[in-house]
């Protein structure tokens, strides 16, 4: 239905990228076109796309409606908004101890079975109080959102009490009420085994099972859960029951997946019809055909190899040639990727996981948004999708990784409002 009038029209825009094509996450030489267009516009109503592509095109299609504001772009590049699938946005304290222990040789899983790593935060979170943790949550949100996400995924698990869990969940929830970017969230009891369960893991997974999951979809706080399988963390055995539980009460599944090891977590990603497996550095080739045929998404974070030294990355090449769609994120987490910049993932997936920018790009929006449940409302510039753009100070795609290391991000528009303008935040 045509609108009475159009809010904003971004118009003179250099290049648009509108992620056009056809619905579902896209796979193998479809994650190359990205529907660009040169000497675009895009015109907005109510929060919501009325039309982008060719600025006579868009200028025809609203010919005769009023145009209440325009914006011009001065020829920059504009995407839509990125979409980060997966961060563990709310914590306590920080871990730049680890950067020395690393530089002794020490690795993530020794660090993390002397009791420091994730257990290490899991302390600092559970002394934060909840306006605590809003407080520095709220400001990784707007520096994310500086670098252009407009659509966040957050995890839990750094509680691993009921208690704990809630009040970082909670805290998720509040932050997607204040915060113009939204957060789409996913409870992580089984992120690691706390201290006080040590050599007891079968003990807190029934309390995974059993306490935590039913309270958390009592009270409505998360739609996705996660399991992070791992060597000394969680067993295949355990995260499928975990996986189990979490399905029969209504939750969508995600799994972090064969980072250290390969245990089999793609497979068991792919059986348990999860909507995404994450890292993926050591899955095998039968676990990328398992995602594959059971339409799983990869979700590369190569900011993490980069920041653990990895010595090598998710095989993001052969994901694609075998036709697994691939989503990529910043991680972002006090402890193996303490970084809130979706650009200098590009950078890092172009050099490390060889993708091309338009693969990339098609990994930030479109396959982000698949692999979060939001693939219908958010990732492209199509009419009826949410008016979720980024205005970069580039005149093409491949100049945002290639000039790394800097914010390129001049505007944010997050559901057809501007929400940074000259590379600030703008005040409410
Ligand atoms: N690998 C497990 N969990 C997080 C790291 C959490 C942490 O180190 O605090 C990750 O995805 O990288
Ligand atoms: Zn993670």
């Amino acid at each position: 239905m045509k609108p009475e009038r159009i809010d904003l029209l971004v118009h003179n825009i250099g290049v648009l990228v509108t992620m056009g094509g056809r619905p579902g996450p896209r796979r193998g030489r479809e994650m190359s076109d990205v529907g660009l267009v040169t000497g675009g516009a895009v015109a907005i109503a109510d929060g919501k796309i009325v039309a982008a592509g060719a600025e006579a095109d868009v200028r025809a299609e609203i010919a005769g409606l009023p145009v209440e504001r325009t914006l011009d772009a001065e020829g920059r590049l504009v995407t839509p908004g990125l979409v980060d699938p997966h961060t563990h946005l709310v914590h306590g304290g920080s871990r730049e101890n680890e950067l020395v222990l690393k530089q002794k040789g020490l690795s993530y899983l020794d660090i993390l079975a002397q009791g420091g790593g994730i257990l290490s935060t899991v302390r600092a979170t559970r002394a934060a109080t909840e306006d605590e943790l809003y407080e520095k949550a709220r400001k990784s949100l707007d520096i994310m959102m500086l670098y252009g996400a407009t659509t966040v995924e957050a995890k839990s698990g750094y509680g691993l009490t009921l208690e704990d869990e809630l009040k970082q969940l909670r805290v998720t929830r509040r932050l997607d009420e204040t915060h113009p970017v939204d957060l789409v969230s996913t409870f992580m009891g089984a992120h690691a085994v706390p201290s006080e369960y040590k050599g007891r893991s079968a003990e807190y997974v029934k309390l995974v099972i059993e306490e935590m999951l039913p309270e958390v979809k009592r009270q409505g706080l998360a739609e996705f859960c996660d399991v992070f399988c791992e060597h000394g963390v969680f067993s295949v055995d355990e995260s499928r029951a975990i996986l189990a539980a979490a399905k029969e009460l209504g939750f969508g599944l995600k799994l972090h997946a064969d980072e250290i090891e390969p245990l089999g977590g793609a497979q068991l990603a792919a059986e348990m019809g999860c909507i995404s497996a994450e890292h993926l550095l050591a899955a095998t080739d039968e676990g990328l055909k398992a995602m594959r045929d059971a339409g799983v998404i990869a979700v590369c974070l190569p900011a993490t190899s980069f920041n653990l030294r990895a010595k090598s990355h998710a095989r993001a090449r052969d994901m694609i040639e075998e036709g697994v769609p691939v989503a990529l994120s910043t991680d972002y987490n006090p402890g193996s990727s303490p970084t809130e910049s979706l650009q200098l993932v590009m950078t890092l997936a172009c050099l490390h996981l060889g993708m091309s920018p338009e693969e990339v790009i098609t990994a930030m929006t479109i396959n982000a948004a698949y692999a979060i449940g939001r693939g219908d409302q958010i990732g492209s510039l199509v009419p009826g999708k949410q008016a979720d753009l980024v205005l970069f100070n580039a005149e093409n795609l491949a100049y945002v990784p290639y000039h790394f290391g800097i914010n390129h991000v001049d505007t944010v528009i997050k559901k057809g409002r501007v929400v940074v303008a000259g590379g600030r935040l703008m005040e409410d």
